[in-house]
């Protein structure tokens, strides 16, 4: 008898994904799958077509571009569709570079973290301060009280990541949540988000970046982009050990040299 092969269905499953602008093919056929609970980065150089792909999986694809393909996200295909208009599962909570331009200046973000959430208003609260409190703040009523000004970039960075966890979509997209963060605010993003994603947590992450440390630390499979196409796909572990593409190996290659020289700099007497 044919033994029966596992069949997981993609929570995300992104195919043939072509973007277009008016003079030039700037996606030429992305694929690319997130199995339910995995982590998957998403690396490649600067204009590899990293923020085109993940603004097509949130419908935020600029209107003058022309998208073709599939994006299925939790069962819906969703390209094309805006946020707003997708089923609550296919919106998925997101992490940015930019935590002070995802929140809304003028909100204490208390309220902020409430809006998506249904219930009484006693309901809300006390699912807010029991997040910000799961996220580390130790004081969630006074940070719950805050406008995101009073915070600081890595406290802004975990009130964004704790409004990505009020969705109910079971998949988190991180578009280079680390970036502007000194070395330990974000070594403790990303053990938060390796806390609140992967198995056992009922999310799945899709994790964008130049830096193929934070892959490495954090993620279970990687994705490697190279000219709006994707080179590579394969688990974390098997892609560092030998990498299967030209440009695989130069971003190592170059992630190698980058520490190399952090570690003679910090030798120097
Ligand atoms: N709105 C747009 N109109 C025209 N071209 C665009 C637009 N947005 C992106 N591009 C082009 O598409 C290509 C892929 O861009 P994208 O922003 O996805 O790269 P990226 O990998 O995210 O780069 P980075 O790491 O620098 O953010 C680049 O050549 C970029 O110039």
């Amino acid at each position: 008898m044919q033994e029966e092969e596992e069949h997981v269905v993609p929570l995300l499953d992104v195919r043939g994904l072509r973007v277009d602008s008016a003079s030039r093919g700037l996606l030429q056929g992305v694929d690319l799958t997130v199995e339910p609970e995995r982590r998957v980065g998403v690396l490649g150089a600067s204009g590899s077509g990293k923020s085109l792909t993940v603004a097509a999986v949130l419908g935020l694809l600029p209107p003058a571009l022309r998208a073709t393909g599939s994006v299925r996200l939790a069962g819906a295909e969703v390209l094309g569709v805006p946020a707003a208009r997708r089923p609550p599962g296919a919106r998925p909570g997101v992490v940015r570079q930019d935590s002070a331009g995802a929140l809304h200046p003028l909100l204490p973000v208390g309220r902020q973290l409430a809006l998506p959430l249904g219930g009484s208003r006693a309901f809300a609260r006390a699912r807010v301060l029991e997040t910000l409190e799961s996220l580390g703040f130790r004081d969630p009523g006074r940070i719950a009280g805050a406008l995101p000004s009073e915070l600081s970039g890595g406290m802004r960075q975990r009130v964004c990541l704790a409004l990505a966890l009020m969705t109910p979509s079971s998949l988190l997209v991180a578009d280079e949540p680390t970036t502007a963060l000194d070395v330990v605010t974000q070594a403790g993003v990303v053990s938060l988000l390796r806390d609140r994603t992967g198995p056992g947590t009922g999310r799945a992450l899709l994790f964008v970046t130049h830096d193929i440390a934070v892959v490495a630390a954090l993620c279970d499979e990687l994705v490697v982009l190279s000219d709006g196409r994707v080179v590579e796909h394969a688990p974390v572990e098997d892609v560092l050990a030998s990498p299967g593409h030209e440009r695989t190996r130069e971003l190592i290659t170059a992630a190698r040299t980058v520490e190399a020289h952090l570690y003679a700099t910090a030798e120097a007497p």
